[in-house]
């Protein structure tokens, strides 16, 4: 384990935190073991032959130089079409590290993190992984190993490499138990059209096993490079390889054990061969027991106050964790001069390992501050004690990032900072910002450029002990980009720009000696409206606009108290932020600081708790309260709290507007807050374009418009056309992509994509906010819920509808879709739109035949299923029809 920091602490996020809170997901591209976002591809497999393509180059014989080396450097980036390294994968695996490439994490550790990554999702065993590789700048020598170089060739090129026949024997084996061959890459190896998306696998799985080499050994072997056309294209590198000692190490590798043993060996060896002029590799890489994450020291209005706020990672593979404390030595060097408790917050998860967060906000007093602090970790009874190798986990008060004073927007970073003033250096702001190459060797690498730029901050005032810096920038890309503040040797760096808000919020006031700031640990109530000092105060606040408060609220059973939509900000927000995110809403509420809810309804099961608990200031002004943990800030539309159960009545408008027979256009809008909804979602409409992404339905994706929130079909699933299953990446855009040529496509349970022509019998549409589970592969979007479709359907098919509305028969509320069906002999028939209540909007594609007798082959049909408001046969509709649906219901 390491002492915290170490160089190799992002190395070990991104190797150990793959799925779940605070999780880097970079293991989620090759889980399943078969995934890929491409056809007839495998990741994982493409992330192992990578770690073998970029090593495969090493010359051990030759003298190295600062730009040309060996071993794992990923020069393999430059080497794309210097004709050895023939495929797609090697593309697509480079864009997928240029996402995890910063200035902590070099490309080359992300090569050796794919190797043991690809091999664990696939059920391989754990390749150690040590830190610390340098990155090429351009490309090295050629010389990777071609299937028809024949056996020779291959025992002087794996020599090359430092590695001897047997050596070669298992790490070619090892590698080939993953993936296969592209017919469309090596045509003479498999014959392009002979197998399903032209790609054969070495043996009959995708995933890790001893097939490779018991097939070979006892049959029947399939493996591509060893027989069939590639014996006599004189490829056949496999059966070269492994026969080269007469197959006696393949006979050892037949038993999976065996397997498992000498290619963890073996591969680790691959991965760890480096210049050693230029690399000297980090110990094995084990989780940390306890690890802080995301400290950051805030200045407080007065300047006689410390906010420190952070989280701390304990690792609970093999214990569940109670309690975790940590006590705190002030800047004169007292042990124990205060502790702080963290709560749970989320649970990460790797391939091996659990781990829980736990989060802490306390404000400390200036005058001592903090210099480190100790962890405490109770569980099974027993408390352990954590002080990162001796000297506790340091601390650094001198220069910080004030991050509710710093923002970006269109671009324009402004940073403010807060300095000790006794530090008498200058204080700079340093970005770095990923940016595209124009130039490389013999190509253009697909891997970003961490371009760095500093400026100098400009002094400003002086808030107690402290004094203030500030600088602008502009022209600065936020994905992807790191910012920190540094003066001489103490910085305060490597944070996320996508962190800070897009509003700054006021400079904390200079210190004055009448100022009181409120540090007391009971929270009064007090009304905004009676203040008539200029000196805000932390106080509760009464009334935001519209809402009024209505106290500290838990959470549900299991369930959000507010469950309608959410918005975070853990740098700005505000009270008043969330009260106008939440615009339209009965309720808001604000939760951690940074987590905003909105809500028609509050959970039954959240209750009122004490006001004491709702304890966080806001990030984004230090005189409003925003929750806790498991605690909301409660609001509610000051005009409900008049009348206990109101009957409302609630309008559904649909308009149409068909206006001529030549623009064709038929246009549906429909509000999509259901008028008897309890707790309903709503859809983000055209309106919201906002610069940090939140979760909200998406009306458009690609060329598909969304449909509404639709069950399965009556025993039978809804779309029946096609299916794709990825319970790890699955987007909205991911299914549209596998359903591209279908007209309808539906994610369901999340991860489940189904593609058809058009929704089968039984299938409807339902309340919206049913479609609750976000999509695993983009947590701004939702994928539908367990028998719930998040639906959405080709625009065109929308679009194309033509000519005014006839009524062609009289329908009745009772009538049926197969009733339809038989009336107009139609094709299929395709349910648009169906209100909660009586109105169907319906598109019917007719027969073919029906086009001979110039009908048009299309036609949107209306039922209004309501027994006052039946339409007559022969109603036409011309220019804009507007139906009001007037309903009167209880809203609770
Ligand atoms: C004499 C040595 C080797 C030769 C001639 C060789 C050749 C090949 C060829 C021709 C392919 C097909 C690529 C494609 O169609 O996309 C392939 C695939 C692959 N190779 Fe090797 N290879 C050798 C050694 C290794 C080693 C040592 C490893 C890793 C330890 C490895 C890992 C892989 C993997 C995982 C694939 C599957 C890629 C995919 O499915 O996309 N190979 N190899």
């Amino acid at each position: 384990q390491f002492t915290w920091p170490s160089a190799y602490d992002e190395l070990e996020d991104v190797m150990f935190l793959i799925t779940g809170y605070r999780s880097r997901g970079f293991g989620t591209f090759v889980t399943p073991c078969s995934a890929s976002p491409f056809v007839g591809r495998q990741t994982a497999a493409e992330w192992l032959r990578a770690g073998f393509h970029d090593m495969s180059t090493t010359n051990i014989y030759w003298a190295t130089t600062a730009t040309v080396h060996g071993g794992i450097d990923a020069s393999l980036a430059y080497e794309l079409n210097d004709g050895e390294n023939i495929g797609a994968g090697f593309n697509s695996t480079f864009l997928t590290y240029a996402g995890f490439y910063n200035s902590q994490l070099p490309v080359s550790d992300l090569v050796a993190l794919g190797v043991y990554a690809s091999v664990r999702a696939c059920g391989g065993p754990v390749i150690p992984m040590r830190g610390g590789r340098v990155d090429a700048t351009a490309a090295g020598p050629m010389g990777v190993p071609q299937p028809q170089n024949g056996a020779g060739i291959f025992s002087n090129q794996f020599a090359r490499m430092g590695f001897n026949n047997s050596a070669m024997i298992q790490m070619t084996a090892c590698g080939h138990t993953l993936g296969g061959v592209h017919a469309g890459n090596f045509p003479t190896i498999v014959a392009p059209g002979t197998v399903a998306n032209d790609y054969q696998l070495f043996d009959s799985t995708e995933e890790w096993d001893s097939l490779v080499a018991s097939r070979y050994v006892n049959g029947p072997d399939t493996d591509p490079l060893a027989v069939g056309i590639s014996t006599s294209s004189g490829r056949n590198s496999d059966f070269a390889v492994f026969n080269i000692d007469k197959n006696v190490t393949i006979k050892t590798m037949t038993p999976t054990d065996a397997f498992n043993k000498q290619c963890q060996a073996i591969l680790q060896e691959m991965i760890e061969v480096v210049d050693t002029t230029l690399v000297t590799l980090s110990s094995v890489i084990v989780p940390y027991e306890v690890k802080p994450s995301g400290l950051q020291l805030t200045l407080l209005a007065g300047g006689t106050q410390l906010q420190f706020s952070g989280y701390i990672r304990v690792r609970t593979t093999t214990r569940s964790v109670t309690a975790v404390q940590l006590i705190y030595t002030d800047s004169s060097g007292n042990a124990n001069a205060g502790t702080i408790t963290a709560s749970d917050a989320g649970t990460a998860n790797g391939f091996d390992d659990s781990f829980e967060f736990y989060s802490f906000r306390a404000n400390l007093p200036i005058a001592s501050s903090i210099s480190s602090f100790i962890i405490t970790v109770s569980s099974n009874g027993l408390t352990q004690t954590y002080n990162n190798g001796g000297n506790g986990f340091p601390v650094s008060d001198s220069v910080i990032v004030q991050t509710p004073q710093s923002c970006i927007a269109n671009g324009k970073l402004t940073v403010v900072a807060a300095v000790r003033s006794t530090v008498t250096t200058p204080v700079n702001m340093t970005v770095t910002q990923k940016v595209a190459q124009t130039a490389g060797s013999p190509i253009t690498s697909p891997l970003p450029s961490l371009v760095s730029t500093s400026s100098i901050m400009t002094k400003g005032a002086a808030v107690g002990p402290y004094t203030l810096y500030s600088v602008s920038m502009t022209g600065v890309t936020v994905a992807g980009t790191k910012y920190g503040v540094s003066s001489g040797s103490v910085s305060d760096a490597f944070k996320d720009l996508s962190d800070l808000g897009t509003a700054c919020a006021a400079s904390p006031p200079v210190a004055s000696s009448s100022t009181s700031t409120s540090a007391s640990s009971t929270k009064t109530s007090t009304s905004t409206s009676t203040l008539s000092s200029v000196t805000p105060t932390l106080a509760v606040k009464l009334t935001i606009g519209a809402y009024s408060f209505q106290g500290c609220y838990t959470e549900g059973n299991g369930v959000r108290a507010l469950a309608a939509g959410s918005y975070y900000n853990y740098t700005g927000m505000t009270l008043e932020q969330c009260a106008s995110d939440c615009t339209g809403y009965n309720y808001w509420g604000v939760e951690y600081g940074g987590e905003c809810y909105c809500g028609n309804t509050l959970a039954a099961s959240s209750t009122l708790a004490t006001l004491s608990d709702c304890s966080f200031t806001c990030p984004g002004n230090v005189y409003e309260y925003c929750g806790a943990g498991n605690r909301l800030e409660m609001y509610m539309l000051s005009s409900l709290s008049s009348s206990s159960s109101s009957v409302v009545s609630s309008t559904t408008s649909v308009s149409i507007s068909s206006t001529s027979k030549t623009t064709s256009s038929v246009s549906l809008s429909s509000t999509k807050t259901s008028s008897t909804s309890t707790g309903s979602k709503t859809s983000s409409s055209s309106a919201s374009v906002t610069a940090s992404p939140t979760l909200a339905v998406k009306q458009q994706v690609g060329s598909y418009t969304f449909q509404g929130c639709w069950t399965e079909a009556t025993n039978a699933r809804a779309l029946s056309g096609a299916s794709y299953i990825d319970y790890n990446a699955m987007s909205l855009e991911t299914c549209a992509a596998n359903c591209a040529g279908w007209n309808y496509f539906g994610v369901e349970y999340g991860g489940e994509c189904y593609c058809g022509t058009s929704p089968n019998t039984g299938s409807i549409s339902t309340t919206l906010s049913d479609c609750s589970f976000t999509c695993p592969g983009n947590q701004y979007e939702y994928c539908g819920a367990g028998n719930r479709l998040e639906m959405y359907m080709r625009s065109s098919l929308t679009s194309s509808s033509s000519g005014s509305l006839r009524v062609l028969h009289k329908l009745h509320e009772n009538i049926h879709e197969q009733q339809i069906k038989l009336i107009h002999e139609i094709e299929h028939l395709t349910v648009l739109h169906q209100s909660r209540h009586n109105l169907l909007l319906f598109l019917i594609n007719t027969h073919p035949n029906r086009a001979r007798h110039k009908a048009p082959d299309r036609e949107l049909h209306l039922l209004f299923l309501h027994d006052r408001s039946d339409l007559d046969a022969g109603t036409e509709f011309g220019g804009v029809l507007q139906l009001h649906v007037h309903d009167t219901r209880d809203v609770r």
